[in-house]
């Protein structure tokens, strides 16, 4: 994918992505990692077709994604977005179904053997017959990654989709994007909140502020202390963990420098 020059304004605000050119790599994991309010889901909707650009382009293999159908689009990229409440009555199965949409005419009936595969691949053939409320959050995640792989997407994008799971959970789900991503060879683009997840399970990492890409490149590059400091206008420090690798720490405020002082 490649955004061309992308500006984007919601109706009636100040232009918030400016002239926005980066491009995708058909196959791998991208994390947008930013502060609050940078732009990162606005991106993530402009990539999705959700949203059209002011001016400059979205293109999908060449062709403008908001020029695409909504049938051409949902074979191409899917989404997975926080819980969506309108579907909490539904059997697990069933919503994995509605993934299935794109490739049937809308009366026609999604068979079980159809959807097994991603209820499958995604750890859930046990809970395909609960009820979608019934499952705890990260079972949940599970089931809206499952219904975006039953589109059988090229892109794949995820907006926070940790947020709201426990440690376990988040690792669990960000083990499960990975390998998914490696059997199926696509492209999945991730907005993390949490830095060092993004860091530890990207092939490349867009680091944005103010609808402006900061800096683009592998974890490696961006794993810098000044760099990630100055765009989060906080105070944080790349340590090196041993048995991990770099990790990203905050550095404890002025107030909390002296109170640690006085302790030591
Ligand atoms: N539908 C909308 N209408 C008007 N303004 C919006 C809308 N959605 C987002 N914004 C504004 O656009 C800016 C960027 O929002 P966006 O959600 O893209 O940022 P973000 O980087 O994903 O933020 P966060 O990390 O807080 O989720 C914010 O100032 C937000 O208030």
């Amino acid at each position: 994918m490649e955004l061309k020059r992308v500006s984007y304004s919601y109706p009636g605000g100040q232009p918030l992505i400016n002239e926005f050119t980066a491009s995708i790599p058909e196959t791998g994991i991208l994390a947008i990692i930013g502060p609050n309010g940078a732009g990162k889901s606005t991106i993530l909707n402009l990539l999705s077709g959700e949203l059209t650009p002011t001016s400059g382009q979205v293109l999908l293999n060449g062709t403008p994604v908001s020029e695409m159908s909504t049938k051409a689009r949902a074979n191409q990229i899917a989404v997975v977005r926080q819980h969506n409440e309108v579907y909490d009555d539904l059997a697990v199965k069933d919503v994995v179904k509605m993934g299935r949409l794109a490739f049937h005419s809308l009366f026609s009936v999604v068979s079980d053997s159809e959807v097994a595969p991603f209820l499958e691949q995604t750890h859930l053939t046990d809970l395909a017959d609960r009820q979608l409320s019934e499952l705890s959050g990260g079972q949940q995640q599970r089931v809206w990654i499952a219904m975006a792989l039953a589109q059988e997407p090229a892109v794949l994008l995820l907006d926070e989709p940790t947020t709201y799971l426990d440690i376990r959970y988040q690792v669990d789900l960000m083990n499960l994007v990975v390998q998914l991503q490696q059997e199926k060879q696509i492209a999945v683009i991730m907005v993390l909140h949490d830095m060092n997840q993004a860091f530890r399970v990207s092939h490349r990492i867009w680091l944005i502020k103010a609808g402006q890409l900061v800096k683009q490149g592998s974890p490696e590059t961006l794993l810098d202390s000044a760099l990630l400091s100055q765009t989060f206008d906080f105070p944080v420090r790349v340590v090196d963990v041993a048995d991990y690798g770099r990790y990203v720490i905050q550095m404890p405020s002025g107030q909390e420098t002296d109170n640690l002082r006085k302790l030591i």
